[in-house]
C-alpha cells in the first residue's frame, strides 16, 4: 500500500470575489512537503490573488486554506512568518541603503525567539540566537553565491542580484514554505538559468517546499514537480509540466496571448 503524499498546504474550495468580479472560483489544491508546486495561467487568471491568500493579504470569500493542518481563518496576517511561510515579491523589497548582510540579518530577526529582558542583558540565550542567526545567514549566502556582495549597498546592485538578495532574505527565515512571485520577472536569460539553479538548490539542499507564481514556461518545466493552470479564476488542469502544457484547454486559455502561447510550446 502506498502511503499517502504528505501534505504541507491545502485549500478547499476557495473563491474571492471583488465586487462584481469572482476572481477565484471554488479552488482546491495540495502542496506536498518537498515539492515545486507553480501557479500558471493568462493575465487575470486569479493566480496573484491565489498568492496573496496564502501571504494571509486576502482572506477567500468563501472555503478554506490549511497549512499544516491548521486553519489559515484562524491566523492573524502577523503570525503568517511564525508559521514557517515566507515570500518574495514581484517587484523586489529591500532596505535599498543597508548592505546585502544587513538586509538578511534584518530578515533573519522575524524567526527571533528571544524576549526583551534576555536580549537586554545579552543572556547566554541571546548570544546562542545571534549566532545561530549568523549561522543561518552565512549558509544563505554560500548557497546563493553571494559572498562578493555581502558588504555592498543593495541600491547599487544590479537588478538580477537584488533579486538573489531577496529570495536569500526570505530563505534566512528558515520557512518551511517559500512564496515565490515571478521570480524570473525582469531578468535576462543567462539570470533566469541560474535562478533555475537557486531553486532547485533550495528544494534540494534546503528542503524548503516552493510554492510560485511564474509565466516563462521554460523556469516552469525545470524546476516544478506539479503545475496548477488557471483561466478566469477557475481550475484548468492540475498535473506535471508536460500534462498540464499538453492539455487542450490550456493550449486554448493561451491563445488569446501570442506570446505566451509561443512561450508554452518553446518550452514543451
Ligand atoms: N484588489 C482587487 N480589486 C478588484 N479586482 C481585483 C483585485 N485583484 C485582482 N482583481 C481582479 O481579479 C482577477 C484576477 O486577477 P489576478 O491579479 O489574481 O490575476 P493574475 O492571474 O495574477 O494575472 P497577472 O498574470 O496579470 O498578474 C482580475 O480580473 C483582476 O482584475
Amino acid at each position: 500500500m502506498s502511503a499517502e503524499p504528505d501534505v504541507l498546504l491545502s485549500a478547499r474550495e476557495i473563491s474571492v470575489r471583488f465586487g462584481g468580479v469572482l476572481a477565484v472560483n471554488q479552488v482546491s489544491f495540495d502542496v506536498r512537503r518537498g515539492e515545486v508546486f507553480t501557479l500558471i495561467g493568462p493575465n487575470g487568471a486569479g493566480k496573484t490573488t491565489v498568492f496573496n491568500l496564502i501571504s494571509r493579504i486576502y482572506v477567500p470569500s468563501t472555503g478554506e486554506i490549511e497549512f499544516e493542518g491548521r486553519q489559515f481563518s484562524q491566523v492573524a496576517p502577523h503570525e503568517v512568518a511564525k508559521l514557517g511561510i515566507a515570500r518574495t515579491f514581484q517587484n523586489i523589497e529591500l532596505f535599498e541603503h543597508a548592505t546585502v548582510l544587513q538586509n538578511l540579518l534584518i530578515g533573519r530577526h522575524t524567526h527571533r525567539q528571544t524576549g526583551l529582558w534576555s536580549d537586554l542583558f545579552f543572556t547566554a540565550k541571546t548570544r546562542r540566537a545571534e549566532l545561530a542567526a549568523r549561522e543561518k545567514v552565512e549558509q544563505v549566502i554560500d548557497l546563493l553565491d553571494l559572498q562578493h556582495h555581502r558588504e555592498s549597498l543593495v541600491a547599487g546592485l544590479p537588478y538580477g542580484v537584488r533579486k538573489v538578495v531577496e529570495l536569500a532574505r526570505a530563505l534566512c527565515t528558515e520557512p518551511k514554505l517559500l512564496l515565490l512571485d515571478e521570480p524570473s520577472s525582469g531578468l535576462n536569460t543567462e539570470e533566469t538559468d541560474d535562478m533555475v539553479f537557486w531553486i532547485r538548490d533550495i528544494q534540494h539542499e534546503l528542503g524548503v517546499t516552493v510554492l510560485m507564481v511564474e509565466h516563462d514556461m521554460g523556469l516552469v518545466s525545470k524546476v516544478s514537480d506539479r503545475v496548477l493552470a488557471m483561466n478566469q479564476g477557475e481550475m484548468l488542469a492540475l498535473g506535471t509540466p508536460a500534462e498540464v502544457q499538453a492539455h487542450p484547454g490550456v493550449i486554448e486559455a493561451y491563445l488569446g496571448s501570442v506570446d505566451e502561447v509561443s512561450s508554452l510550446r518553446r518550452a514543451a
